[in-house]
Order: C-alpha cells, then sequence, then structure tokens
C-alpha cells in the first residue's frame, strides 16, 4: 500500500513539475511583459514537434535536437513575438484586451501552421528527454523556479524587472530600458513553454490540438499565484499533480463513480474553474479591441449578395453539398458571438461548449436518452436543446457581471474546458452518439433549405437584439460599462440577457451541426474551437452580421479545400493585425480622453480677483433685476439652449448662445407639451464614512443637495470630493451612513437603479458611447432614465445645441465640448431630479463654461437638484447657491456660496 502511495506521489510530481514550469513561464512573462500568453500551450507544441522532426524525421542527436529547440528555437519564438506582435500594440497603449486577442491570434497560428506541417493525427513517437523518473523533471522545476526567484532578487536585470512591473512608465523615465525587460521575459516565457512541450510530449497526445489545451489547462497554477508568487505556483501545481494521482485510487461504485473519475483525470481543470470563477480576477480592463467596437456598415447590396452566395450550394451536389450543410450551422453559431462579443462587449472564449451542449442535448432528446423525458421528434429535439442550453448562459453570464478583460477570458475559457472534459468526455458522448435529421429534410439539399430557414430565424433574432432599445442599451454597454450604468442600462442583467441568449443560439447552431453530419462529435465543440470562433469574428467585425456568415463560410471553406490548419493559420495572422488597424472609434475617443485628462483637469483656479469680480458681478445684476435671483422655490428660470458653431457650420468650434431668450423648452412651446416636472427630491447624506484600507477618505461627510439649488463641493485633491461622489451616485457603497432620496433609503441602491430614480450623473473623464450616434447617446438616457418619456430625446438634444445635423454623426470623433453636451444632454433626458455633475467644465472653452453654467442654472431653476464638484472656482462662483468646502475627508465649512467663497483662503483649495 506503502509502496502504491509512493509510486502514485512520484507519477503526481512528474506531472506537477510540468505544470510548475507551465505557471514560471506565464507568471515571468506576465510580470515582464503584462501579457497572459494564450499561446503558451502552442509554444509548447511547436517545440515538441520540432524536437521530434530534429530526432525521428531527420535522425539528428537528441542534445543537438534539444539544444536547438529550446535554446535557439523557443527564445527566437518568444523574441519574435515581442518584436513584432506584442510591442507594437505596447506602444500603441498596451490595452489587455488587444494584448488577448492577439495572444490568441498567436495560438490559433501555430495551431494552424502545425496542423498544415505536420498533419491533425496525434503522434506517439516524441523523443524522451528526460526519463519518466520524476526527480529529474521536479528538479528541472525546482532549479528553475530558484534561478529565476534568484535573478529577479539579486541582479541589476531584476531590479529593472521589478521596476518594469511596478510602474513601466516610470520606470521608462528612470531610464530602465522596458523592451529588453520586455524581450528577456518573452524569450524566457518560450523557454519553458518549449521546455513543457518536450517533457510532456512522450507521455500525451502530441497533436496540434490537444497538446496546446493541456498545458494550457495548467494556467490554474499561475492564477493561483495571483499571477506573481513562483513558490506559490511550483507548490499549487505539485499539490494538485499528486492530488491528481492519489484520486486514481478511489473507485466509488453507483451514480458517483464517473464523476469522481473525471475529477481524478482533471483535476488542474477543477482547479482552472475555482481560480477563474471563484477567486476574485486577475484582470480588469472591459475594452474590445477597436476593431471590435467599431461600428459596422454594410455597404449598399452586401446582403444581396450575401443571400445569392448562400443559394449557390442548392446547386452543389455530393461532397461539396455535404460540406456546405455545415456553413449555415457555424453561420448561427457565430451569430452568437456578435450578440455577445460584437454588440455586448462581453468577451467568450466558451461559445463552444454552449453550441456542444446544443448537439449533445438535440441528439440525446431525439434519441429518448435525456433523463426523464420521451425521445422526441428531431426538429422538437432542437429547439427543446436550446430551451434547456439557454439558461446555462448563466455559467459565464454570472461570472462577467464582476469580471472584465482577461479575468472574463480565463472565466469564460475555463467554463469551456469544463464543459468540455466533464459533460462531452464521459461514456454517453464518446460512444458514438448518432442523430438523424428531420423527417422530410434527410437529403443534403432539403437539409440545407431547413437550415437557411433557420439561419433567417437566427439573424432575425439577432436583428433584434442588435437594434432598437436593447441594441442600444448593449452597444452602451460595451462602449462604456460605467457611463450606460449612470444612463440607467441595468447592466448586470443586461450580461446576463447577451449570455443565456448567446447560449441559446450558439446551442441552435450546435444542434444544426451535428443534424448535419448525423452524430454528435465532441470534437467539433473542443475549447480551441471556442478560440478560433472568438478571434474569427472579432478579427472579421464582432459587431457585424455579414462578418459572422463570412467568417463561417471562411472556415469551413478553406479546411474542406485545403490543407486542415489554412483556416486557422489564417485566423491567427489576421488576429496578429487586429491592433494595426487605422484608428477607428475606439481610438478616437481614447485620444479625446487623453486630451481631457492633460486639459483643465486638476487645474485649480485660485479664489482671486476672477471670483471676486463675478460674485460682485453677480450681485450687480441681481440689483439691477438683469439676473434672476437665485431660485429657492423651484419657480422656472430663463433657459436657452446651449449652441455651437460645428452645428451650423460643420466644423468644430466654440460654444456661442443664441443671444435669444426661448423660455425653458423653447422648442416645445407648441404641442406635445412636456410631461409635468418630477416632484422635487433632496439627495441627503448623512455620516458618510469610507476607508481604503487602513486610510479614511470620508469621515462623517453630511451634504444635502437641495431641489432648486446648485451645491458646490470643493477642495484640494486628496479631500475626498470624488469618493463623496460616487458615494452619492452609486458607484461606491459607504463603510458606515445613509444616502438618502426624499423619504427613500438608496444607501444600498447600484448606479443605475439610482438613475431610475432619477438621480444622474456625468463624468470627469467623458462617458459616452462612441458608436452610437449623438441622437442615439441621448436616446439611451431617455430610454433608461426614470421617466421613460417619447419627447425627452428631441428636447434635450435641441437643449443642448445638438438637434443640427450633428445629431445623426457617430460620437466617435466629436470636440470634446460636444461629447460633455452630449453627456448632459443623455442625463438630462432621463429626467433627473438630481443631477450630480463630476467637473463638468473639463476640457471646455471659456464660452462653452459661460454657456454651461447658464444650461445649469436654468435647470435648477426649474427645480432640479443639482451638485458639482469642481476645481474652476470661476465657474462654481458663477453657479453655485451653497458652497461645501472638503478637506482630509471632511466638510470644513458649508454655507451660501458668496460668504463661502469671499472667505476661502486659497490655501485651503491649494492648486495641484
Ligand atoms: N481606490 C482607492 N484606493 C485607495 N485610496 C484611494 C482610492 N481612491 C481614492 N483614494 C484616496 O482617497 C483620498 C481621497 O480621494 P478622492 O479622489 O476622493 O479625492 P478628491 O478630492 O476627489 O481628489 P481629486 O481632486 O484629486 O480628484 C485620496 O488621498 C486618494 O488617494
Amino acid at each position: 500500500m506503502a509502496s502504491l502511495t509512493y509510486d502514485l506521489t512520484l507519477a503526481g510530481l512528474s506531472v506537477g513539475s510540468a505544470a510548475a514550469l507551465t505557471g514560471i513561464g506565464l507568471i515571468v512573462t506576465y510580470r515582464a511583459t503584462g501579457v497572459l500568453n494564450f499561446a503558451h500551450g502552442a509554444i509548447a507544441m511547436v517545440c515538441a514537434y520540432l524536437l521530434r522532426q530534429f530526432t525521428v524525421e531527420w535522425g539528428r542527436p537528441l542534445w543537438f535536437g534539444a539544444a536547438v529547440t529550446l535554446l535557439v528555437v523557443a527564445p527566437a519564438i518568444g523574441l519574435v513575438l515581442e518584436r513584432f506582435v506584442f510591442r507594437p500594440l505596447a506602444v500603441l497603449g498596451g490595452d489587455p484586451a488587444q494584448t488577448l486577442v492577439a495572444s490568441l491570434g498567436v495560438f490559433v497560428l501555430l495551431v494552424g501552421g502545425a496542423a498544415l506541417l505536420w498533419g491533425q493525427g496525434a503522434r506517439a513517437d516524441a523523443p524522451t528527454l528526460v526519463a519518466a523518473d520524476p526527480w529529474g523533471q521536479l528538479a528541472v522545476a525546482v532549479a528553475i523556479a530558484a534561478a529565476v526567484g534568484a535573478v529577479t532578487r539579486w541582479t541589476r536585470f531584476g531590479r529593472e524587472l521589478r521596476a518594469v512591473v511596478d510602474d513601466r512608465s516610470l520606470a521608462v523615465l528612470g531610464g530602465i530600458d522596458a523592451d529588453r525587460v520586455a524581450a528577456a521575459g518573452w524569450a524566457f516565457g518560450s523557454f519553458t513553454a518549449g521546455l513543457t512541450g518536450v517533457l510532456l510530449a512522450p507521455y500525451v497526445r502530441l497533436d496540434p490540438y490537444g497538446m496546446p489545451l493541456l498545458v494550457m489547462e495548467v494556467v490554474a497554477v499561475a492564477v493561483a499565484a495571483r499571477m506573481r508568487s513562483l513558490p506559490v505556483a511550483v507548490v499549487v501545481a505539485l499539490g494538485i499533480g499528486v492530488a491528481q494521482s492519489q484520486l486514481t485510487r478511489l473507485h466509488p461504485s453507483g451514480w458517483a463513480e464517473p464523476l469522481v473519475q473525471a475529477v481524478g483525470a482533471n483535476l488542474f481543470v477543477v482547479a482552472l474553474l475555482i481560480a477563474a470563477l471563484v477567486l476574485p480576477g486577475v484582470g480588469t480592463r472591459d475594452a474590445l479591441p477597436r476593431t471590435a467596437t467599431a461600428r459596422a456598415e454594410t455597404p449598399a447590396g452586401a446582403w444581396t449578395v450575401a443571400v445569392i452566395l448562400f443559394l449557390i450550394p442548392l446547386g452543389f451536389a455530393g461532397r461539396d453539398l455535404h460540406t456546405s450543410v455545415q456553413v449555415p450551422a457555424l453561420g448561427v453559431i457565430l451569430l452568437s458571438l456578435v450578440v455577445v462579443t460584437g454588440r455586448g462587449g462581453q468577451i467568450s472564449l466558451g461559445q463552444a461548449a454552449y453550441a456542444g451542449l446544443g448537439a449533445l442535448f438535440t441528439a440525446l432528446l431525439a434519441a429518448g436518452r435525456f433523463p426523464f423525458l420521451p425521445a422526441l421528434p428531431e426538429l422538437t429535439a432542437l429547439l427543446a436543446a436550446v430551451l434547456l442550453v439557454a439558461p446555462l448562459g448563466l455559467l459565464t453570464g454570472w461570472p462577467a457581471i464582476s469580471r472584465h478583460g482577461l479575468a472574463l477570458a480565463l472565466a469564460t475559457f475555463a467554463v469551456g474546458v469544463g464543459v468540455s472534459r466533464f459533460v462531452f468526455a464521459q461514456p454517453y458522448a464518446t460512444s458514438g452518439l448518432t442523430l438523424s435529421r428531420p423527417a422530410g429534410f434527410a437529403g443534403d439539399r432539403a437539409y440545407y433549405v431547413l437550415e437557411l430557414g433557420l439561419l433567417a430565424c437566427a439573424l432575425t433574432a439577432t436583428g433584434l437584439l442588435r437594434r432598437g432599445r436593447t441594441g442600444r442599451a448593449l452597444a452602451a454597454m460595451r462602449d462604456h460599462e460605467s457611463g450606460a450604468s449612470a444612463a440607467g442600462v441595468p447592466v448586470p442583467s443586461l450580461k446576463l440577457t447577451a449570455f443565456v441568449a448567446g447560449a441559446a443560439l450558439a446551442a441552435l447552431g450546435g444542434g444544426m451541426l451535428a443534424m448535419g453530419v448525423r452524430a454528435f462529435d465532441p470534437a467539433a465543440y473542443d475549447p480551441v474551437r471556442g478560440l478560433l470562433w472568438f478571434a474569427a469574428i472579432v478579427v472579421l467585425g464582432a459587431d457585424n452580421t455579414l462578418g459572422a456568415l463570412a467568417a463561417a463560410a471562411l472556415l469551413v471553406g478553406l479546411d474542406a479545400g485545403a490543407r486542415g490548419g489554412v483556416a486557422a493559420a489564417l485566423i491567427g495572422v489576421l488576429a496578429l493585425l487586429v491592433g494595426r488597424f487605422p484608428a477607428g472609434p475606439y481610438e478616437t475617443v481614447r485620444a479625446a480622453v487623453v486630451r481631457l485628462r492633460s486639459g483643465r483637469r486638476g487645474v485649480l483656479t485660485p479664489l482671486g480677483a476672477g471670483v471676486r469680480g463675478r460674485l460682485r458681478a453677480r450681485e450687480a445684476a441681481a440689483g439691477a433685476g438683469a439676473e434672476p435671483p437665485r431660485p429657492a422655490s423651484g419657480a422656472p428660470g430663463p433657459l436657452e439652449p446651449m449652441e455651437h458653431a460645428d452645428q451650423n457650420d460643420g466644423s468644430p468650434g466654440t460654444a456661442q448662445y443664441s443671444g435669444r431668450s426661448r423660455g425653458l423648452f423653447p422648442s416645445l412651446s407648441s404641442p406635445p407639451p412636456p410631461p409635468p416636472p418630477p416632484p422635487p427630491h433632496t439627495l441627503r447624506a448623512r455620516r458618510l464614512r469610507v476607508a481604503y484600507g487602513g486610510f479614511t477618505a470620508l469621515d462623517g461627510v453630511d451634504v444635502d443637495v437641495l431641489p432648486g439649488r446648485v451645491s458646490a463641493v470643493v477642495g484640494p485633491n486628496g479631500a475626498g470630493k470624488s469618493t463623496l461622489f460616487h458615494c452619492l451616485a452609486g458607484t461606491l457603497r459607504p463603510d458606515q451612513g445613509s444616502v438618502r432620496l426624499g423619504e427613500r433609503d438608496v444607501t444600498r441602491l447600484s448606479a443605475h437603479a439610482r438613475t431610475r430614480l432619477g438621480v444622474a450623473r456625468t463624468f470627469q473623464q467623458l462617458a459616452v458611447f462612441p458608436s452610437l450616434t449623438v441622437a442615439e447617446n441621448v436616446r439611451v438616457g431617455a430610454e433608461q432614465g426614470w421617466v421613460a418619456d417619447p419627447g425627452a430625446t428631441e428636447r434635450a438634444l435641441r437643449l443642448f445645441g445638438l438637434d443640427g445635423p450633428m445629431r445623426a454623426s457617430p460620437a466617435a470623433g466629436l470636440p470634446t465640448g460636444t461629447l460633455r453636451r452630449v453627456e448632459l444632454a443623455r442625463a438630462f433626458a432621463g429626467s433627473p431630479r438630481v443631477l450630480l455633475l463630476d467637473e463638468p467644465s473639463a476640457g471646455l472653452d471659456t464660452g462653452e463654461v459661460a454657456a454651461l453654467a447658464r444650461v445649469l442654472r436654468a435647470l435648477a431653476a426649474d427645480g432640479t437638484a443639482l451638485l458639482v464638484v469642481e476645481h474652476d472656482l470661476d465657474l462654481v462662483a458663477d453657479l453655485a447657491d451653497v458652497v461645501h468646502v472638503m478637506t482630509a475627508g471632511r466638510i470644513v465649512t458649508s454655507g451660501p456660496a458668496d460668504q463661502v467663497l469671499r472667505t476661502l483662503d486659497p490655501r485651503d483649495t491649494a492648486v495641484e
């Protein structure tokens, strides 16, 4: 018994050593470059093939092949990837989502290339570099971990590496060559990948698809080590390896047997599921590459061409027609990614799981092997499978609520791998499950016609999800999640909807695919397919229905017509180019945001002649009756629409007033009249306390945002203004204290729920939806806000001078001042009772600031409660009725604006 335990432990250490090597490589690359290299397993596979090529095919000595493969080729792959793929992306801004797609591109390129070069079949004759004795492998893993630890800790390069990891730009400013550090990280990461590949190859299936996946399954080791600690990675890897080995001794009988066996054989997958779904995520950015978010313009006539192309196979016969049957099915699967990724902006690497479940359930239902259900006719089985799989979309939808970017990629990948290993690899799925086509559609031509009908249904459903209220909300969520939330879009439930709809569509496509080939083939829904489909859909324009159909035709056509792997290689090359396409809306808005950040942000106007002059002017105007007194009871004041030179001549310019007084909502002096204003409510915060770790950012803050008043919060940098703002807007939950809207306690309500109760907000850094037009941006606010009023969009567009030709322009590329007005109009369109404005003057020129002040004053005059966090004291003097001065997390002075501003010591609000 003891010897069995020992033997199993040795076997487990062997597996664990290979996993530890993978973990070390992934962590080093991630630390040096910020890239979680999804291609790590593919590099391992290529190196394993290469060593086999040297020794088996060319008859070279093992030491020679190993030296060239591991010391020359593997590092060279890393260096090439760094220089030609990832460094250009870092120069462009290092967006993690772009690097994710690029690393997926490298993955599919290497897998496709290997399939082309060495064929798709598995090889069993890979040479053995280190004997099966686990001590050798363990020694290699531990020695490498120790060497990396020593280099990181005690050498100059290690110090540079840590500096780059801490803050790349600061390190570069300090004279460190970050590119050199990244290149070394890539070279070393590829070396460990190669080593893993050649160590594993003799003991596992060496094939282009299986081995990369096997290696990537152990990514859990790196995630469990928080992509940071090498000792933790090594210990976790060895622990899982040994535990997996020991589990093989368990032989429970009954229902638990297959489950225990599956877990025992796939403990790394279980660890991946736990690491990706339970542990907090390792990457947090939510953007997809610009090609994915680009507004898809379908050329005129493209649909006609597509319809003709899809009808052509009806004229085919034999093998061609049989192959064509796969295209509509794959098209439906890819449409599911159009909904989830294209429109909703959510990374989903697990769509193959839903497609496979659709296929499996259809086959089981049609065969009468599904628990508790009789055998169903094929079409009914297909529809029932779709209904059964749809709610399983929550498996990836739920993690998506709190995860973004890399963390979501890992979670969806984990679900894909988990379903593949624990559901598709079971005897009921692997024992030749056949499936008939529906009665009357048995022949390829008839079945193709049926598929076209189902494809048309899927296109209609996709169209509905991409257009209208839901489509706009999805696009808003994709373009700017917090902005969407602030506009009232219920982001969590919308994400669930997208994933559920995506799962249903994928299941439909999967079922169609299985009926096409008359069998459930688990390999057709392998997780690697999920990666390939995701890369394909991003490459061909994720929010583009026609792109999905073209991708389906391309993937099926190339793989059928040429040697297997061509389609993957092509998609891989295209994915590598994704980051280099000309600037799209994503880039343009990002540039606007950068301009904004370097603009007025942080320039706090010291209290001086300007403010005092404004206060005097206000008093003089009030005395002369030229300016209305501060509204005290919601009495309407004059409001003119903001107008802008660019509205008239189409070119960006400075804001100007029309110079005519047109009443509160001038354009609506004729029917239909605006709805009666909502009852005003005070937003009241009491004893708010927020601590970040041990640092108290808010300490017992009380504030009232009163209807009909403009309240301003001023204070030096770090005073806690933004923290207070976030507590009021619902983006931060205070540790103590309460926020009430009228009588209702809203402390625990989310941002979108508060918006729907009438608390709207704008952002210091622009939060517009670049792929939507100006009018659509505003409409999102009107549709999702407190009062769903059909006339609100037009009123908001007019009020903010956006109702000219500009209304139809995509928001991407518009000047910052215009985008500020778009954001304000969106907030206003929801008919808010309370409007929270975070540095509304940031990025605006003098004329625009003046125009903004007039509009905001008039909104207050109309009964809206306004709170402004602002550095520009001139604007505060111009605008505010009540001023709160914050310092070190407390409100130190509150009172009427003229009194507070007059007594304010400039040192209290020191310039940044
Ligand atoms: N997420 C966070 N984690 C840790 N500390 C934070 C966090 N957010 C803010 N802080 C700290 O809390 C304090 C208050 O920050 P806050 O952003 O609210 O100040 P502020 O008055 O808005 O400053 P600014 O005018 O620069 O925006 C600052 O010292 C800041 O460094």
